[in-house]
């Protein structure tokens, strides 16, 4: 019975019709009773009429029209705070910039988010419960990872150039046709893997192939393994054998490594000065600060997963978003490419070079701000009975959200006025407020990517920001910059850019193609390099 989701699917269709029939009771009368267990005195929106069966129909309206329902609520101004209905849960979605400030900062212990990834992911079921309730791993990201990037961009750009060269093409004049999704979740995978484990792990084709499915496999696996009650879950579990496999695949090339590394620090302690700098090295450090040793290698190549899993597919996801829109948008790229030049020609081919690239910037969170990855965000679960500053009460476990793709469309809140895509949205204010105040230093520092607050909530807001933001957003401009240097980007007159958008995600079109023509010739070496890579 060892099967994948999709296989187990494929399975359950050859069920006998009795058990069939059984496992939808099953799942009805969790749907019940967590409908009933949970209520929530707010208008229920996407709903046809009150009661169990409304909530029925108004769940799968949601699966396939949320981002519609939760705009619809949000633009009509009735409600301060609404709630949805989804297969397996009400979902509370508060509205207000109140509200919204309330729930991102509002205390771990009485909304918490890490009961909301266990929930969603199923983590005792999929990623190991001990990586969340320890997140010891944690600060190694927004410090030790950022500086690490900051400081060694060199890094970064080998591996750019050697990931672009082998999956768009290193000849002058070729052009080459990719799938995006695919070839863009590869190659940021292997990009953030030169930071986590470095050479050459990081350009292992079976390793990145994990690391890359790892986060799709959990998220599948989560929502299948949430939808039944507590005691059939961990029958449910086993029904998801993609992630033990993965696990094991990832052990088979992290476990040596770890346990050689290990060998190293017990024999040379604070002499090995040459030790790696990389993710799994603070990791294994992290383990004797925190527990006196690093013997748990099981649980350090957990935690390492758990970064594929949060680094991996947003960051590939909403690279493909931009380039979408930069493929249809042609105009822009040679404004960006005039602005890197001068910006690298100013201050070298340094972060803080790509830091002063305002239009790349705000380009990217254009991009973010008009497609989004999905209708809601920053979902908390009551670990008590909470009330809301308006006066709602959420019994304990119920979920609340905040709609932040509605949000960043709203014309009420003045940046965002004039709701149509403008690129250089967030640039013409830096602009703006440098040409009032040349010495104005701050002003290169307002309305970044990465910045957090009540209308910008991309990354989060509040107690639990992305601590890996810094890190995505250079990763990005880097490689942006890389290809508009080097390659020509033209649309595919065939492939249709709309996000897959059901329930409360978008996902970028999985299907779609871009043409890359390269520019240049080839690194020195590159070729070579690939063609060994490629021997092994
Ligand atoms: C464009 C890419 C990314 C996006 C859009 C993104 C978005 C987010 C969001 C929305 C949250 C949760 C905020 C909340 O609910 O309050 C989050 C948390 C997190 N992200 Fe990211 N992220 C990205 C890249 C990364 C990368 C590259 C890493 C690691 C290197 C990372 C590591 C994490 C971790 C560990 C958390 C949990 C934080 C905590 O426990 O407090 N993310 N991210």
């Amino acid at each position: 019975m060892h099967s994948s989701v999709s296989d187990t699917a494929i399975g359950l269709l050859q069920l006998t019709w009795s058990n069939a029939f059984l496992l939808l009771l099953l799942l009805v009368a969790h749907k019940e009773i967590q409908f009933y267990n949970k209520k929530v005195k707010v208008p229920i929106v996407g709903v046809p009429f009150p009661g169990y069966v409304g909530s029925w129909i108004g769940a799968v309206w949601f699966f396939a029209f949320g981002h519609l329902v939760v705009r619809k609520a949000y633009e009509s101004r009735k409600h301060k705070v609404f709630q949805v209905a989804m297969l397996e849960r009400m979902l509370v979605v508060v509205t207000t910039q109140e509200l919204i400030n309330e729930v991102s900062n509002a205390d771990p212990a009485e909304l918490s988010f890490y009961s909301t990834i266990d929930s969603d992911f199923q983590v005792t079921y999929t990623m190991s419960r001990p990586v969340l309730n320890h997140v010891w791993h944690l600060p190694y990201i927004q410090d030790k990872l950022t500086k690490k990037l900051m400081k060694s961009i060199d890094l970064m750009q080998d591996e750019i150039v050697n990931a672009c060269g082998l999956f768009l093409g290193h000849t002058k004049g070729e052009t080459i046709q990719v799938n995006v999704m695919e070839t863009f979740l590869d190659i940021l995978t292997r990009l953030s893997n030169r930071y986590f484990v470095g050479k050459p792990l990081c350009r292992n084709v079976e390793y990145i192939h994990t690391a890359k499915e790892y986060a799709k496999d959990v998220a599948i696996c989560g929502v299948f393994i949430r939808c039944w009650p507590d005691w059939l879950k961990s029958t449910a579990s086993w029904l998801c054998s993609r992630i033990p496999k993965n696990q094991m695949i990832a052990m088979k090339y992290l476990g040596p490594i770890i346990e050689s590394r290990k060998d190293k620090m017990d024999l040379l302690g604070k002499k090995w000065k040459d030790r790696p700098d990389d993710y799994l090295q603070w990791l294994m450090e992290g383990a004797v600060e925190n527990f006196g040793n690093c013997n748990d290698t099981r649980d350090i190549m957990l935690r390492l997963m758990f970064l594929n899993f949060a680094g991996n597919h947003t960051s590939g996801e909403t690279f493909c978003m931009v380039l979408y829109q930069l493929v249809n948008r042609p105009e822009y790229m040679q404004p960006l490419r005039d602005e890197a030049a001068e910006m690298i020609a100013k201050h070298g081919y340094t972060s803080h070079a790509f830091t002063m690239m305002s239009k790349i910037d705000s380009f990217i969170r254009e991009c973010t701000r008009f497609v989004s990855l999905g209708p809601i965000i920053i979902t908390r679960t009551a670990k008590i009975p909470y009330t809301l500053g308006d006066g709602t009460f959420l019994p304990p476990s119920t979920q609340v959200c905040m709609p932040h793709h509605s949000v960043h469309n709203n014309p009420s809140i003045p940046i965002y006025a004039n709701t149509d895509f403008d690129g250089f949205r967030f640039h013409k204010i830096r602009d703006g407020l440098l040409q009032k105040n040349p010495a104005n230093i701050q002003a290169n520092r307002t309305e970044l990517w990465t910045a957090t607050s009540n209308r910008q909530l991309f990354f989060g807001n509040g107690r639990h920001p992305c601590p890996g933001r810094f890190f995505a957003s250079l990763q990005a401009k880097m490689l942006l910059h890389y290809m508009l240097t080097n390659y020509e980007m033209t649309a595919d007159v065939g492939s249709s850019y709309e996000p897959h958008r059901w329930q409360t995600m978008y996902i970028p079109n999985t299907h779609a193609n871009i043409n890359f023509k390269r520019l240049t010739d080839p690194e020195p070496g590159l070729k070579e390099e690939i063609a060994f890579d490629l021997s092994k």
